[in-house]
């Protein structure tokens, strides 16, 4: 049962759970047995809907057939070489054919890897040292990412983690999400090596970026010889098949991914322009290794979800669930807030009219929604246990499942009012 389970996890792990978010679940965590199409079943034997979908990854709901099948298929052939795949060589050409930026690839293990190499691969090929992010944008869990970050780092109230030096912290400027004129001061008065941004904040709550501002990025960064970072770990695969980049028309010298590409598998990756791809080892000397890195079941599992996107192009139908529920929720909410949605990514912002940067929405009514998430979860409908998370649709939710969902907030709405 999840309450014994979890009374256990407390006394095994710091703070009960393998990574932050995770413990916010109220009263308390559920704990997971099995995961199918939109449901995730608990060690309690609940059904409940799933908009968390693993924080991202799983654009085609749990365990979805053809995926399974491969990853089955895989294992019969063995799950760790030591040496190239053919694996590896298809996975890469698929990122390369459909990411506007990718032209070289670098597989790793997870998106903090792709940020903390992206921003390393910055710092060799410019030989600058500064790196201008934004309030609020979430990179990973390194060093040079927990400096003013969204996702758990901001809900946990930690503005720089403790245990990041200060000649760290040092290396890192920070300006408001939406804000051209301070990347344009930053940029003139600060020799900064590249600037890394979410092309579409997705941890704080969904923030999209305004008219101009990813054009103007990207402008202002090749007038001032830094390097643009998109870092498209959840928007990579998701808002476009070629990413917030496409969909934006904005190419970045360089992509950091990960998520929707390991098709719920722990992968990351760094791709970008040929010539600064080429200084990451043994090519060239910014050193880049992993045991793990472009693990055969990881990459068996993104060329499966991937080719899922290419035949089947959900990206209609994804939207419009999302689109759906967001609307629906937004008129059912009565007091002030704001909800902004982009594809199949939305949240809802209580007790603000307006939200362009982390700064609006660090005064959201977090608590309410909070017990929005506790009331929801009771009735069979997980949203994130955080207002900073993103609420994720994918090809399993159906009209009925939508329409499940929007009863359910009925209820829970209104037993509030
Ligand atoms: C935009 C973004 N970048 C990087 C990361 C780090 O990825 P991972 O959790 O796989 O290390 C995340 C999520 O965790 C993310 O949302
Ligand atoms: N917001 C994070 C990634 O997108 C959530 C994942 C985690 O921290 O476990």
């Amino acid at each position: 049962m999840s309450y014994e389970l979890w009374k256990e996890a407390l006394s095994l792990f710091a703070g009960g759970v393998n990574s932050p978010v995770r413990a916010l679940v109220r009263p308390s965590p559920f704990f997971t047995a099995k995961g199918e199409g939109p449901f995730l079943i608990t060690e309690d034997g609940k059904k409940i809907i799933d908009y968390v979908l693993g924080y991202g990854p799983l654009i085609l709901g749990h365990s979805p057939e053809r995926v399974k099948q491969k990853i089955k298929e895989q294992v019969d052939k063995g799950w760790l070489y030591g040496t190239p795949s053919r694996i590896e060589v298809e996975l890469a050409k698929k990122i390369i054919n459909h990411i506007p930026s990718a032209q070289k690839v670098r597989f790793v293990n997870s998106g903090t890897e792709a940020t903390m190499n992206a921003i390393r691969l910055a710092r060799g090929f410019t030989g600058r040292t500064k790196i201008l992010k934004f309030n609020g944008n979430y990179h990973g869990a390194h060093d040079y990412a927990l400096i003013e970050a969204g996702s758990a780092v901001s809900e946990y109230g930690i503005t720089i983690s403790k245990g990041v030096p200060e000649e760290v912290v040092r290396t890192v400027t920070v300006c408001e999400y939406n804000d051209l004129e301070c990347v344009e001061r930053r940029l003139k008065s600060e020799n900064i090596a590249a600037v890394i941004l979410e092309p579409v904040m997705g941890n704080y709550g969904v923030i999209p970026p305004e008219d101009g501002f990813l054009r103007g990025v990207k402008e202002l960064t090749s007038t001032y010889g830094s390097l643009l970072i998109f870092d498209e770990v959840i928007t990579g695969f998701r808002l476009d098949i070629g990413g917030a980049q496409s969909l934006f028309k904005v190419v970045p010298d360089l992509t950091t991914l990960g998520k929707i590409i390991g098709g719920g598998l722990p992968i990351g990756a760094i791709t970008g322009k040929r010539e600064i791809m080429e200084s990451i080892t043994p090519a060239g000397s910014v050193f880049n290794a992993g045991t793990f890195n472009a693990n055969p079941l990881s990459m068996t599992a993104g060329i499966a979800t991937i080719e899922e996107l290419e035949n089947k192009n959900p990206y209609t139908e994804i939207n419009r669930a999302a689109e759906v529920l967001a609307d629906e929720i937004d008129q059912m909410i009565k007091t002030e807030h704001v909800t902004h949605r982009i594809g199949s990514m939305f949240q809802f912002f209580l007790g603000v009219k307006d939200v362009k940067n982390a700064s609006d929405a660090k005064i959201t009514n977090r608590a309410l929604y909070l017990k929005i998430h506790e009331m929801l979860l009771k009735e069979g409908v997980f949203i994130p246990p955080s207002q900073l998370e993103t609420i994720f649709t994918s090809t399993s939710h159906n009209d009925e499942v939508i329409n499940i969902t929007i009863d359910k907030f009925k209820k829970v709405l209104g037993e509030l009012a």
